[in-house]
């Protein structure tokens, strides 16, 4: 045979296995996928009443799904839950409540989790921590409590709103319920200005990465979703303080709507994807963080963390460049 013929049918015969491997793995995924159905379900969401939580609730009403939101400001827990009614699959038979917490305590999440589930009469079996924050700025020149702020409501509160529902899950012999956690594309990297943010969201993956493995053992299905940029009043809020060399960083992730992010949550969550990335730069910082994280599909997360492997380099360098070019601009105009 002709030399060309050979390499050809080489060439074609790889990218062919690399093919069937990748639609084998897929078939994985789908058939081993805990099953996702939320309708007539107890759903219970930290951070319901705005941003990325209400735009969940909203979409587990759609899904016919008993919903209770929670938060701390009474006001706009009471004007959310009548925007997450408003989109019911069928509102006569679906519930939704509002409970007040602080998730940062302890005792206070205790109470509203206990509050929830006695006046919706079903025990939780989905569970969405949205509820968390970002108060960005120069590590020195932040106090110690600002950067033990976010890892309060961000970390703390994720931990003592799962603790106390996983547990009752247990108690409840709930086979098959669902713990949704939510990180940050900062979950997978570390970024200028946001050392606290960035510690907080790390932390949630961990505790995510641990209880997948450990809460098998009842059944229970764990995933923590890393969204970008979401244009929400929590966004708003941490631009106030964001360093403009943040801005200019971050610029390059063009940001979702919450509708947006909530829809793509979803669709990993159905096709039982445990670390969920709904934009393009945090699928390729998943892809090449993934450790011993379960893959999406094997293939295609290697080929993208090869990607990853390539580009990751040269984008750090540039990065470094500019945070060193920003202190030496600084001091000049000191
Ligand atoms: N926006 C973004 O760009 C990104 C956001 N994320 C993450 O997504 C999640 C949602 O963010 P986003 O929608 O922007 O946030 P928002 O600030 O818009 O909304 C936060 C929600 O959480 C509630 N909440 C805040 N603190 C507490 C607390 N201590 N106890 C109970 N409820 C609380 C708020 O209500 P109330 O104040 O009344 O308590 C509100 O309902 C957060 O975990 C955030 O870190 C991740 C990546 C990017
Ligand atoms: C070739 C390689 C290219 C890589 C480009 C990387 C660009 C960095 C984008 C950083 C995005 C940060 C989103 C933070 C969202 C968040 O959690 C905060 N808004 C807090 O709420």
């Amino acid at each position: 045979m002709e030399d060309w013929r050979v390499a050809l049918i080489t060439v074609l015969s790889v990218l062919g296995g690399i093919a069937v491997a990748g639609a084998l793995s897929e078939i994985y995924l789908r058939l081993t996928a805990a099953k996702f159905d939320v309708r007539d379900k107890h759903c219970y969401v930290t951070g319901g009443s705005q941003g990325l939580g209400k735009s969940v609730a909203q979409d587990l009403a759609r899904r016919g799904a008993h919903v209770t939101i929670v938060a701390r400001r009474e006001a706009v827990l009471k004007e959310a839950l009548a925007e997450i009614k408003a989109v019911a699959q069928s509102p006569k038979q679906q519930k939704f409540e509002y409970v007040i917490a602080d998730v940062t305590d302890r005792e206070e999440t205790v109470r509203a989790i206990g509050e929830a589930v006695d006046r919706q009469g079903k025990p939780i079996e989905y569970l969405f921590c949205v509820a968390g924050l970002s108060n960005p700025g120069i590590f020195i020149e932040q106090t110690t409590s600002t950067l033990q702020q976010v890892m309060d409501i961000n970390y703390t509160g994720t931990l003592n709103t799962v603790h106390e529902v996983a547990k009752r899950m247990v108690d409840g012999k709930i086979r098959g319920g669902h713990l949704v956690m939510v990180s940050s594309t900062l979950g997978f990297f570390g970024l200028i200005g946001y050392s606290g943010y960035c510690a907080s969201k790390f932390a949630i993956r961990g505790l995510a990465e641990a209880l997948r493995v450990e809460l098998q053992m009842y059944g229970i299905h764990v995933h923590c979703y890393f969204p970008g940029t979401i244009y929400t009043p929590g966004y708003e809020t941490e631009n106030l303080t964001k360093p403009q060399i943040t801005k200019d960083i971050e610029g390059a992730d063009e940001g979702m709507s919450p509708e947006k992010c909530s829809a793509g949550l979803f669709r990993g969550l159905a096709r039982g994807e445990f670390a969920i990335a709904t934009d393009p730069i945090s699928v390729l910082f998943r892809c090449s963080t993934r450790g011993t994280m379960p893959n999406n599909n094997f293939v295609l997360d290697t080929f993208i963390s090869a990607i990853g492997w390539i580009a990751l380099t040269p984008w750090r360098m540039f990065v470094d460049y500019s945070v060193k070019s920003y202190s030496a601009s600084k001091k000049k105009t000191e």
